[in-house]
């Protein structure tokens, strides 16, 4: 994407790569997350106007340790190295980097010595928090040292010259009270960004980069209901207007009334062009005796498109596919930095031979920054604080082989879940929140006097802010109460009810 002023963000595979992005765009600056492979001239190629290394798993001395090319340190652009970073920019200019016998991790003194750039307007002494086992033992030509602590001689180091930054700390995540002064330092003082940047003029310039790519050619946008493809749909359809047709597929997998719902909401309250697809039969036909869940859901995704071709064939000249995708969505379905958790369908599911070129004006963005751009877009807060829903939808939520009767009491069961929680007034506090149905488990219960052999219904609820962490919602136990015993007596073929108390890490928000 294109944009007036940018910063490039390197990821060697650190936890906290996208907290970076986050802190930087805070800022007002717009940035984009690279994996540590591309090429100098990928990283340049936007004329960034400063260049940020992620931490990382690895330590640089490691065979096969991750590497930057050299190129990027010749274009004459502001490098700050974080952790990480810090450790390959020392590494890779000709100092050294060692194993030392104690370790740093969480809360650690920082002192400054001299004055950076980088710490202009920071404490002489400052909080800051650590994770590493490797350090600078030796520094590169060039560099002066910019601050120590107890365990760490050389915690920060800079070539003002150059304007190399290294820190040894992780200045963006909120444990370091002063790190956004130093994060501000480098972007506004060192880089002279401008700043300015905001979800409203990220409108403008995402339309603008649409209506350039798209030129004459028409549109489809697989649209949801969700939140995420609902704003990529307004945002394309501000800058291509009828070019745009939204194809909505029912694959037979959606919740109790969700049809007929996205419908209506997209047919009176959004101007847009919408083909409601009923593919319910062949999706189901496709997934008859798939039972692995990566199977599940590359099934899904690659039929996904295979009907969105199918529509694009009836329209003229459709070049182009809109998707809702999140950061979190790509991160998830493995990048050369982070590994496969799941594919995720309109990811990692999607088909080789696909002919169309993507659309994905969210790709770089969380939910919460999402849901602040469609307040910007003017959508209606009950589309916008929808909870998320997955692509393949209850499909990965039937444990085990999706049958039309199995679909029938997760619906039923699912319906009840959110049902209960509306009425308590819960919705808006819980980020999701559903039923699912471990198919292979069946029970012994008791039911009129009478022996049941049935099925168990899972809830689930969790709290998050960006889905990559999660936690267990507390309900009150009359909420889980209610959903239990509503269950048992509304959805024939249920004699059991349990809820799931595991996080994010180690589960994740799904059972598949
Ligand atoms: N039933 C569907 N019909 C057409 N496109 C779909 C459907 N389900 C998902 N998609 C496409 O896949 C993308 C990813 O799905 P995802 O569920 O992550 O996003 P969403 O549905 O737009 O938002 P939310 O996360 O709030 O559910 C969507 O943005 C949309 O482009
Ligand atoms: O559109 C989607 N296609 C998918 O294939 C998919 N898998 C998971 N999810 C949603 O992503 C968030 C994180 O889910 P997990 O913790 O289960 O990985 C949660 O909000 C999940 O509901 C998906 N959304
Ligand atoms: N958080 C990091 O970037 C850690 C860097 C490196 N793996 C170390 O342990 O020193
Ligand atoms: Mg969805």
């Amino acid at each position: 994407m294109k944009h007036q002023e940018i910063v490039m963000i390197v990821d060697f595979g650190g936890q906290y790569a996208q907290l970076i992005a986050r802190r930087v765009r805070e800022c007002g600056v717009y940035c984009e997350i690279l994996p540590y492979n591309k090429s100098a001239e990928e990283i340049l190629a936007q004329n960034p106007k400063g260049i940020i290394f992620s931490g990382g798993p690895s330590s640089v001395n490691a065979e096969n340790a991750p590497q930057v090319d050299p190129g990027v340190f010749k274009a004459g652009v502001p490098i700050l190295g974080i952790c990480y970073g810090m450790q390959l920019m020392a590494k890779e200019l000709g100092g050294e980097v060692s194993k030392p016998e104690k370790h740093e991790y969480g809360h650690t003194d920082f002192y400054r010595n001299g004055s950076s750039a980088l710490f202009e307007g920071v404490s002489e002494k400052t909080a800051v928090w650590m994770s590493h086992g490797d350090a600078v033992t030796d520094m590169p030509a060039g560099f002066g040292l910019t601050g120590h602590t107890d365990l760490t001689p050389t915690a920060a180091m800079a070539d003002e010259a150059r304007r190399f930054f290294g820190v040894q700390f992780h200045p963006e995540v909120v444990h370091t009270p002063e790190g956004t002064t130093m994060l501000k330092n480098f972007l506004f003082k060192i880089c002279e960004c401008k700043g300015g940047w905001s979800m409203g003029n990220y409108i403008d310039i995402v339309v603008e980069n649409i209506r350039e790519k798209v030129g004459k050619h028409n549109v489809i946008c697989a649209l949801s209901g969700g939140v995420d493809s609902s704003v990529a749909a307004v945002l394309v359809h501000k800058a291509i207007g009828e070019q745009l047709t939204c194809v909505f597929v029912d694959h037979g997998f959606l919740r109790l009334g969700e049809a007929e719902q996205v419908v209506d909401t997209f047919k009176n309250k959004f101007n847009m062009k919408l083909v409601h697809i009923d593919a319910s039969k062949h999706f189901m036909s496709l997934l008859k005796g798939v039972t692995e869940p990566e199977k599940k859901r590359k099934t899904i995704g690659a039929e996904f498109i295979h009907t969105f071709q199918e529509e694009a064939n009836k329209l003229e000249d459709v070049k182009f596919l809109v998707q809702g995708t999140l950061y979190p969505d790509v991160v998830e379905s493995g990048t050369a930095t982070a590994s496969t958790i799941k594919s995720h369908h309109n990811v990692g599911g999607l088909p080789k031979d696909m002919k169309f070129q993507l659309i994905e004006p969210l790709r770089e963005l969380f939910k919460d920054e999402v849901r602040e751009l469609g307040r910007q877009l003017g959508l209606p807060e009950e589309v916008v604080n929808r909870q998320p829903f997955p692509g393949p939808g209850l499909a990965i939520r039937i444990i085990g082989e999706i049958t039309p009767e199995r679909l029938d009491i997760l619906r039923r069961a699912d319906f009840i879940v959110r049902d209960v929680i509306k009425q308590h007034g819960l919705y808006n506090d819980i980020w999701q929140s559903f039923a699912i149905l471990p198919a292979a488990i069946r029970s012994v219960g008791v039911q009129g006097d009478e022996r049941t052999y049935d099925y168990t219904v899972g809830i689930r609820a969790v709290t998050s802010s960006d889905g990559m962490t999660a936690d267990y919602f507390r309900f009150p136990w009359e909420v889980l109460d209610e959903m239990s015993r509503r269950i048992c007596n509304e959805v024939a073929g249920v004699n059991r009810v349990v809820y799931d108390i595991t996080s994010k890490p180690p589960s994740t928000i799904e059972w598949e």
